[in-house]
Parts: structure tokens; C-alpha cells; sequence
């Protein structure tokens, strides 16, 4: 659906130059809820004008709804924007006109003069939204999620096949960001748009995309499904976001003996005493030195950083493995060589 291979982009500016994208290859299918994370200045919104086709990369290629964009130019070019509605962190609603008038206007721009037509589809498309007895207010009268409503129902004015949104809920408190984020998911379900979300914010990826791409000073750092990425990031740039969405204080870990293990639990599993039969049955004793629990999409997860010590501690994991529990070693206090306390610490944070 969109593909860029080895996309390269670099800004001059007098002699000085910077690489914002560096060999960035990224598949994003028809259909699906696509992540782009990354910290300022990792070239988040150099990789939306290469999509929304804005700018032309370096080097490499883009193709977006399955066609190459290298030597598209005029109407073509025009054509394949439209395949792509743009929401953006600070709705640039038109403030003069009203909510219905501002959906009505790209509808306009793209030759439609039938006004039967054009009001049809913006009510279908307020009723949409949830915003259908605001259509005669203007943006001012709005609140900022009411607002972002009215931006993605612009966005779909046209019957795009991608939406892309540029940290489209930045701007917006928890609560709103939750309701806005909801309906992004039910448009991709009930309309089978494929959505790009590009955003610095974990929380924002947990919650709507299937897969996520982390970008990092202009590379792709890490892809794969959101599960995968959020529960075991594997470099340190997602390690980074997830820990900030994780919000954990610097608190003190007790100091602790044995082994810690981090216990991923995702699904059904979550809700497993499991915890209780290992002391039970296996008669080991166990501390939790740090965790989180939460939500990815619409599956619980928790996962704890857990000290086991006494009793049959290889079988208690073997049973916690074959409950389709992931176990993974962190570190053993009672090996010889004891890292300083700073170590532990690090350590309760890596969930
Ligand atoms: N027009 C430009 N001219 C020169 N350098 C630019 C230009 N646009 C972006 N850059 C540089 O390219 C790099 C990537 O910037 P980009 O805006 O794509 O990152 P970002 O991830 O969107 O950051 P932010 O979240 O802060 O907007 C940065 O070092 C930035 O300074």
C-alpha cells in the first residue's frame, strides 16, 4: 500500500546539510493501522511529506497505493494525493467557515459543483463522526476534540485509501485522545482504510496500531507488530519511548536475593493466579521488583519483574513457559559478580 526502499533525504542549508532519513525501508499494508514513533528531530515529519508527497526523496523509491511516485507529476500527482486524507495536530480548520462548510471544502476544491451531492455526503459524513448537530457552528465554538472530529471527517471528504495522521491527538487531553483514537479505529475497521499515525507517544501506538516502526536520528530502528515492539523492545531508542509512556519514578528497589525474571503475560493469560500455584506447588518464594499492566489494542497485558528464590525454581519457569507465559533472564543477585545498585534499577524500568 505504501512502500519507500532505501528512501535517503537530506536538507541543504548553505553549507551546512542535514540527513533527516537515511536508508529508510518501510512496507506498510492495504488495510492496516501503521505506527511511525520517534523522539524530535528523528525525521518523523520529513517521512509525512515523502508519503503525502510534498517532498521527493534523494535517494530511493515511494510508492504509495501501490504505485510508484518517481516521475509523477501534474493532475497524476494531484490524483494520487487525494488518495491520502491528512489530519494534523492543529486540525487546521478553516476559522471563517463553518464545521460543514469546512468538510465541504475539499469536496469543492476537487471539481464537485452538485451542492445536493456535496451536502449529502457531508452529513453522512458528520453523522460519522458524531457530529452532525454541530454542522452550522464554527471552530471557535468547538472543543479540541470536537475539532480534530471535524479534521478527520475533512480527511475522509474525498474517499481516501490512506489516512495519514500527523500527531493528530498532541494537541488533545487522555480522555479526548482515547475518543479520538477510537474512532480512527472504527473507520479503519468499518471503511478498511489503511492509517498511518505518526506520533512520539507510545500510548498512542498501544492503543490503535497493529505494527510500528521506530525511527531514530533518521533510521528505522525497529519494526514489527506492537506486542512484539512495546513488551520487547530491542533498541535503546524504543526502549527510551517505552519507559516514558511507562511513567515510572526513580523509586528505590528493595535490594532482593535470587534470580529476576521479567514474566510477560499477554490475553487471556493475564488473568492467570499462576503466581500463586508456582509458590504452591513449586515452592518458591518471590518478590516483584517493578512491572507495569495495561492494554495493547484491546488485549490486557502485565508484565513483572519478578526476584524467584527457594525451592525448584527451573521447574517453576518450565511451568511458566508451558502456560505460554514469556520468561526472559535479567539477572541473578546471587551470582558472584553483583552489579551496583544502579543496575537494579535499571532493571525494575526495563518494563
Ligand atoms: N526544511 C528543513 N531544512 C533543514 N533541516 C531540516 C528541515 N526540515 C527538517 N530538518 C532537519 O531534519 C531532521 C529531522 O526533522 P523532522 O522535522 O523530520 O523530525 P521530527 O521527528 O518530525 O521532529 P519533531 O517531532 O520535533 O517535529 C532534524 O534534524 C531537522 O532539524
Amino acid at each position: 500500500m505504501i512502500s519507500l526502499k532505501n528512501v535517503t533525504k537530506t536538507y541543504a542549508a548553505g553549507a551546512r546539510s542535514t540527513t533527516a532519513l537515511r536508508a529508510v525501508d518501510l512496507d506498510i499494508q492495504r488495510g492496516e493501522v501503521f505506527g511511525i514513533i520517534g523522539a524530535s528531530g528523528a525525521g518523523k515529519s520529513t517521512l509525512v511529506r515523502l508519503i503525502n508527497l510534498l517532498e521527493r526523496p534523494d535517494a530511493g523509491l515511494v510508492a504509495v497505493d501501490g504505485r510508484a511516485t518517481d516521475g509523477v507529476r501534474g493532475r497524476e500527482l494531484l490524483a494520487l494525493r487525494r488518495r491520502i486524507g491528512m489530519v494534523f495536530q492543529h486540525f487546521n480548520l478553516l476559522s471563517a467557515k463553518t464545521v460543514a462548510q469546512n468538510v465541504a471544502f475539499p469536496l469543492q476544491l476537487a471539481g464537485e459543483r452538485n451542492l445536493a451531492a456535496i451536502e449529502a455526503r457531508v452529513a453522512e459524513l458528520l453523522a460519522r463522526v458524531g457530529l452532525s448537530e454541530h454542522a452550522q457552528k464554527y471552530p471557535r465554538q468547538l472543543s479540541g476534540g470536537q475539532k480534530q472530529r471535524v479534521g478527520i471527517a475533512r480527511a475522509l471528504a474525498c474517499r481516501p485509501s490512506i489516512l495519514l495522521c500527523d500527531e493528530a491527538t498532541s494537541a488533545l487531553d487522555p480522555e479526548t485522545t482515547r475518543s479520538v483514537l477510537r474512532l480512527l479505529s472504527e473507520i479503519n475497521r468499518e471503511l478498511g482504510l489503511t492509517i498511518v499515525l505518526i506520533t512520539h507517544e507510545m500510548d498512542v501506538v498501544r492503543q490503535i496500531c497493529d505494527r510500528v516502526a521506530v525511527l531514530d536520528a533518521g533510521r528505522v530502528a525497529e519494526t514489527g507488530p506492537v506486542e512484539e515492539v512495546f513488551l520487547h523492545p530491542r533498541h535503546p531508542a524504543t526502549l527510551a519511548l517505552v519507559r516514558e509512556a511507562a511513567r515510572e519514578e526513580d523509586g528505590e528497589v528493595s535490594p532482593v536475593h535470587g534470580a529476576i525474571h521479567r514474566l510477560t503475560f499477554l490475553g487471556s493469560a493475564t488473568h492467570s493466579p499462576i503466581l500463586g500455584v508456582l509458590a504452591r506447588e513449586h515452592g518458591v518464594d518471590f518478590s516483584i521488583v517493578g512491572g507495569q499492566i495495561g492494554s495493547i489494542r484491546d488485549q490486557p497485558f502485565a508484565q513483572l519483574n519478578v526476584a524467584f528464590s527457594g525451592g525448584d525454581v527451573a521447574g517453576a519457569l518450565a511451568r511458566l513457559d508451558a502456560a505460554g507465559i514469556d520468561v526472559e533472564a535479567l539477572y541473578d543477585r546471587s551470582a558472584a559478580a553483583i552489579p551496583a545498585e544502579a543496575r537494579i534499577r535499571e532493571l525494575a524500568h526495563v518494563v
